[in-house]
């Protein structure tokens, strides 16, 4: 693999300063953690009536194993549920997990589940508003799960959206312990993204009724596996790759399949292997780790929650990102995926094509990515790059992937990108800073120059396109939807109404301070503006009719409103009716903690600082 000396000077520049601004908060967790190492191991420090209700639920032979025969004990942390079909095949898992230690000569205990919400199920409604939320809930879940402090090591079972950043930040929170994070794979491919979301621009037009709607969706989402679209999930499958937290090429292989089972049972082995080598995720974790992830990011055009969430992910290992860090890397990283919502297919042909492990291959041969850093596998990054396979032994082995691309629409070399720079863009001007995934936008669409419609609200959007008064080049401003005022949901429900209004040829733009699914993209969107208007940010003065204009090339994002009279302008308040709607019910009272203490977008939203 390319030493760091061939690293292209940007990305050494942008390790570098994030090195030094984060030197002080990483020098401090690395000596807390290091602290923690040289503990004794659990069951040997605990007293014993902690040992005894630890091991009580355990078998005699793993009662044995965990206490006399003091062998390393893994703590499964699962987000097993039958709500997000990705995460359904979980169920079975610390069964074969536990049986596979106990054939190693270790043991595992399931320390503790995690909540993990679907997006696509409260996608549009109030659970949306928990959603953000839930990542730092499965963070304070793991560290309940871990805090049992018993375990020489952890395997961490989620997928999506905000479960993997979760459990990574409560799992940075136990830095001391070695961690593998353990994937079960996509469902197969269904009725295609770019059909599914026809139906659903006909249906938005009432030109299809809500059986053929369902039929359309169910064809899309049919059986257990993550759903098939390039989101946050599957971003988050990438990025994983990237920072060697998986079974190299664990990501995308289908469950409930021999090779499935056989790279589970070998991430038992990997954990155990990264205790030997004494790898602990704290350590692992670094900011090379860090910028590979964030290249991966940009080079695949995965999902902006990810200048959330990984924001967050980094802080946790005492480590400091922005959104400039980004920009900057994506003026160099290439665009090297089209996969849906940045093209037409979806991971399952991105994997065939040569999936995670050709990107890495190619990013680190080229100087674009760190290659001399440490992962799971012993040979590091070059272990990233290949792809595993079962003989006709039923052995698990790793090949070494084609030299070029299975595939030139879906993913290419970097030789020959989709682009020269990578699919996410940092906006900024007087309406405050915000991002824009500019990979999922047609070319023509990347400036847009409109009068503002300001929304309080994504339900009055969707009114006003309803009773049809949207048909006109436009902005819609959609504000009141950041981390204070109701927990920052996804407003991919937009996407529908609003990607009609652009196939009929007018020019249109969301401008929001809350978030869009990983699944959004054709409908140019500056999202997360931040600060949000809730706290006093600029999008509480625009006004209907205000000149407004997003521009991705430039990076600016601005309303045309005189100097003077934008700065006499007196910001909007949300109105006490909305106010109390978002405090309440279906859960929201229990997260209004969350509400009031959480940062801003740019911070990574996190609320535990
Ligand atoms: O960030 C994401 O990737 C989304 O939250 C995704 O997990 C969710 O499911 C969306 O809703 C997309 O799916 P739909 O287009 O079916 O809503
Ligand atoms: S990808 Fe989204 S919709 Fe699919 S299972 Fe995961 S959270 Fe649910």
């Amino acid at each position: 693999m390319t030493s760091e000396t061939s690293l292209h000077p940007v990305i050494a520049a942008v390790t570098d300063r994030i090195r030094n601004r984060s030197a002080a908060l990483r020098g401090a967790y690395l000596a807390r953690i290091d602290a923690l190492r040289k503990r004794p191991r659990g069951v040997d420090r605990l007293g014993c009536a902690n040992v005894a209700h630890a091991v009580a639920g355990a078998s005699a032979n793993e009662k044995m194993r965990i206490v006399a025969e003091k062998a390393p004990n893994i703590g499964i942390v699962t987000s097993y549920n039958d709500m997000l079909s990705a995460h359904q095949p979980y169920e079975g898992y610390p069964a074969l997990i536990r049986e596979t230690a106990m054939k190693l000569g270790a043991s595992a205990q399931v320390a503790g589940g995690v909540p993990a919400m679907c997006d696509g199920v409260t996608q549009g409604y109030a659970g949306m508003e928990l959603s953000l939320f839930s990542r730092d809930t499965i963070a304070m879940g793991t560290a309940i799960a871990l805090t049992h402090d018993t375990f020489d090591a952890a395997l961490l079972l989620g997928i999506c959206d905000k479960i993997v950043p979760g459990l990574l930040i409560g799992a940075l929170h136990f830095g001391h312990l070695p961690c593998v994070f353990v994937p079960a794979g996509p469902m197969g491919s269904g009725l295609s993204n770019s059909d599914k979301a026809k139906v659903r621009e006909q249906a938005a037009q009432g030109l299809v009724g809500r059986a053929e709607l369902l039929k359309a969706e169910q064809a899309a989402y049919h059986s257990p596996g993550t759903c098939t679209f390039y989101g946050t999930a599957n971003s988050n499958q990438m990025l994983l790759e990237a920072m060697g937290l998986h079974v190299p090429g664990a990501a995308f292989v289908p469950p409930n399949t021999p090779l499935r089972k056989a790279l589970t049972e070998d991430a038992v082995s990997r954990v155990l292997a990264l205790r030997q080598r004494e790898l602990p995720i704290g350590h692992q974790v670094d900011e090379r780790c860090i910028v590979n992830a964030m290249i991966a990011l940009l080079a695949t055009g995965g999902s902006t929650n990810h200048l959330i969430h990984w924001v967050a992910v980094a802080r946790a290992a005492g480590i400091l990102i922005d959104w400039t860090d980004f920009s900057e890397l994506s003026g160099v990283i290439p665009l090297l995926a089209r996969v849906y919502p940045n093209g037409a297919a979806d991971v399952n042909q991105f994997q065939a094509a040569g999936g995670p492990a050709f990107v890495i291959r190619e990013l680190v041969r080229a100087g674009l990515m760190h290659g001399n850093v440490p992962t799971v596998d012993a040979d590091g990054m070059a272990a990233s790059g290949r792809l595993p396979l079962l003989d006709e032994a039923g052995a698990l082995h790793w090949q070494e992937l084609p030299a070029t691309s299975g595939d030139e629409t879906v993913l290419r070399g970097v030789a020959s990108p989709f682009s020269a720079t990578g699919g996410l863009k940092l906006l900024s001007g007087n309406l405050g800073r915000s991002v824009i995934k500019v990979s999922a936008v047609p070319e023509d669409r990347h400036i847009i120059e409109a009068p503002a419609v300001v929304f309080d609200s994504q339900e009055a959007l969707l009114e006003a396109f309803k009773n049809g008064v949207l048909e006109r080049d436009l902005i819609a401003v959609v504000r009141f939807q950041g981390p204070h005022a109701n927990g920052m949901p996804e407003l991919h429900k937009l996407t529908p109404p609003l990607a009609v209004l652009q196939g009929k040829g007018f020019q249109v733009a969301l401008v929001t301070d809350g978030r869009m699914s990983g699944a959004s993209g054709k409908v140019p969107a500056a999202i997360h503006v931040s600060p949000e208007a809730l706290a006093g940010g600029p999008l509480g003065k625009v006004r209907d009719g205000d000149l407004l204009r997003l521009d991705a090339v430039t990076g600016t994002l601005e309303a045309l409103v005189p100097a003077e009279e934008w700065a006499a302008r007196v910001p909007a308040k949300r109105s006490d009716a909305l106010a109390e709607l978002h405090a309440h019910d279906l859960g929201r009272e229990l997260f209004a903690g969350m509400r009031r203490n959480v940062r801003t977008a740019e911070e990574g939203a996190c609320t535990w600082l």
